[in-house]
């Protein structure tokens, strides 16, 4: 492993059912790329001939990357392997099985769906725990979604990692983020998109961008992150993005141009980051920018360009904690 294992922010799980012509090592490769940074092996109804060819290549894979790879379900597959870890439902091994076989040295991950299993896998020893299905999904159909409101308990009053999991997206994943999640666990989200890198890269950005709202409003702590929303652009149309620049700019050039501002598409005539704050009415309101994948500090907002194509996330940081 390379970094510190509980710096994760997003995990990815195998699924090959959601790319039956793509191989899972070069669906798993583009992942990490894009920025998976820990990597777990689910393969219901494998047996287990596959599952131990599949965990070999990954853990070959993994380690190339120095990204933790953790095994679903088997412990003696992630034995065989020398796995990083291994995960567990509440209908799984005991977490104390699982630790007095696996040593204290290896990353053991629980399932929750309340508080109260969360706070019983914390005492019990787990590294981290896995809070959901915050949306209902198909990957795991049937189950009760456990809604952004168990992110919020989780997020006052989980003290080891948690990762947010369950029918997580890129269009709903502001709002995990704003109920108070640091990690997120996305399976189809990510190994069933057309380009898993591209997809990894964009729920980075936003962990990345609610990571530096959190902190800007809070100090290093972190404190106060579930008060953290993204800035409400949603209801903005061109007409708005292009407010106060009719005609020709400053410069000479006129209309307007395509940006995505939180994942939705606008078109705007604003030249600069300060001209789109002020066309999107968010002057003097607390607010991380991200422009293109880089956090641009509020003295740059003026001279950092917009130009055709430009990708933002506006966090808007709205109480501390
Ligand atoms: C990170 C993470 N969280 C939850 C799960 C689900 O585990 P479990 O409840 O045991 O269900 P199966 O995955 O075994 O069907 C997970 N695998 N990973
Ligand atoms: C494997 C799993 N465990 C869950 C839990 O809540 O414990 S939800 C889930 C499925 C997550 O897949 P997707 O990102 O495709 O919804
Ligand atoms: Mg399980």
């Amino acid at each position: 492993m390379g970094k510190n294992w509980r710096d994760f922010k997003l995990y990815a799980i195998t699924a090959a059912n959601y790319h039956p012509e793509r191989d899972m090592l070069e669906v798993m490769e583009q992942a990490i790329l894009g920025g998976a940074d820990i990597v777990q092996l689910r393969k219901k109804d494998a047996s287990k001939e596959e599952l131990l060819a599949d965990a070999r290549a990954l853990r070959a894979l993994t380690a190339r990357y120095g990204v933790p790879l953790i095994i679903n379900d088997h412990i003696d597959i992630a034995l065989a392997v020398g796995a990083d870890g291994a995960h567990f439902g509440q209908d799984d091994l005991p977490l104390a099985e699982a630790r007095r076989i696996l040593g204290p040295d290896a990353i053991i991950g629980i399932s929750t769906h309340s508080l109260e299993q969360a706070l019983a896998a914390e005492r019990g020893g787990a590294d981290y725990i896995g809070v959901g299905p915050v949306y209902p999904t198909g990957t795991k159909p049937g189950r009760t979604a456990v809604t952004t409101s168990y992110v919020r308990e989780a997020a006052a009053q989980v003290s080891i990692p948690w990762v947010a999991i369950g029918g997580i997206t890129l269009g709903n994943v502001d709002e995990v983020l704003a109920a108070g999640a640091t990690r997120i666990c996305a399976v189809s989200a990510i190994v069933g998109s057309e380009d898993p890198a591209k997809t990894c890269r964009a729920f980075r950005v936003r962990l990345d961008a609610f990571a530096a709202a959190a902190k800007g409003a809070d100090g290093e702590s972190g404190r106060g992150r579930a008060q953290a929303e993204t800035a409400v652009v949603g209801g903005l149309g061109s007409e708005d993005l292009s407010a106060g620049h009719e005609g020709d700019s400053a410069d000479g050039r006129s209309g307007t141009f395509a940006v995505t501002v939180n994942g939705r598409r606008e078109e705007t005539s604003a030249r600069t980051v300060s001209e789109l704050i002020e066309a999107l009415g968010l002057v003097g309101k607390s607010l991380v920018v991200e422009l293109n994948g880089e956090i641009i500090a509020r003295e740059s907002w003026a001279a950092a360009g917009l130009a055709d194509g430009a990708v933002l996330e506006l966090v808007h940081f709205v109480g501390g904690g």
